[in-house]
């Protein structure tokens, strides 16, 4: 029967990383997408930015938007104090239950803390909910990573829901490639962000991409 590109990535995943071992993860999904086939993983060149972000940040509350195959996931997870707080929405149940089996297999489930840390569903009905399900007032980091269209809307709700703080920061994915121009847009305008972009590429190729670092300063 037909087996699913994320269903390949697991599979490689298991074949190839040792469990327990998250950089082995990391190596098995990036040697499958750049040898194998392309997949919309973060990838290892913008991973590594997003590792010095997170380092940098070291965030005590974490929220990813969009999980896929939980490769940033795992990257983030394992760098973070035993004490953070990291929860990742992710709206496509398939790709839920890979990235599960994915974080699961680096050995992280229990350090993607909160349960159910990894959430299924659309991040605009999830925003307004976190303080009261999840106990958090504030996120240090925000990784965007979802779909595009809704970068925008999303960072205005957490804004409204009072989940963004001065220091927090915002790190958004895909601003060029698929691209994401209202969100770049207003918070290139708006006093209360300060940022700028990491040149990078498309995972696994040589088209121009840019992470987008924004830290908030009121
Ligand atoms: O990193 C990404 C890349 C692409 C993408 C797809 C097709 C293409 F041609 C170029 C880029 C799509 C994404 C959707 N969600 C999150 N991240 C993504
Ligand atoms: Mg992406």
């Amino acid at each position: 029967s037909f087996v699913s590109l994320r269903q390949r990535i697991l599979s490689a995943v298991q074949k190839n990383a040792t469990r327990g071992d998250p950089r082995s993860v990391i190596r098995a999904i990036d040697q499958f997408c750049s040898q194998k086939e392309w997949a919309m993983n973060v990838g290892n060149e913008k991973g590594c930015i997003l590792d010095s972000v997170v380092s940098e940040v070291n965030p005590a509350t974490v929220l990813e938007l969009g999980t896929y195959c939980g490769y940033s996931t795992v990257r983030i997870a394992s760098l973070l104090p035993p004490y953070a707080k990291f929860i990742t929405l992710e709206f496509n149940p398939d790709f839920a239950a890979v990235a599960r089996q994915v974080i699961a297999w680096a050995g992280l489930e229990d350090k993607v803390k909160i349960k159910p840390c990894l959430v299924e569903g659309a991040s605009s009905d999830w925003i307004p909910k976190i303080k009261e399900q999840f106990g958090i007032k504030t996120f240090d980091l925000v990784f965007l990573d979802h779909w595009k269209e809704h970068y925008l809307s999303d960072t205005k709700l957490m804004e409204e829901c009072g989940l963004l703080r001065k220091g927090s920061v915002l790190l958004a994915d895909n601003v060029i490639c698929p691209g994401a121009p209202d969100y770049v847009e207003y918070v290139r305008s708006s006093p209360r962000y300060k940022s700028h972009y990491f040149r990078s590429h498309l995972e696994y190729t040589k088209a121009e991409e840019n992470l987008w670092y924004l830290g908030i300063i009121e």
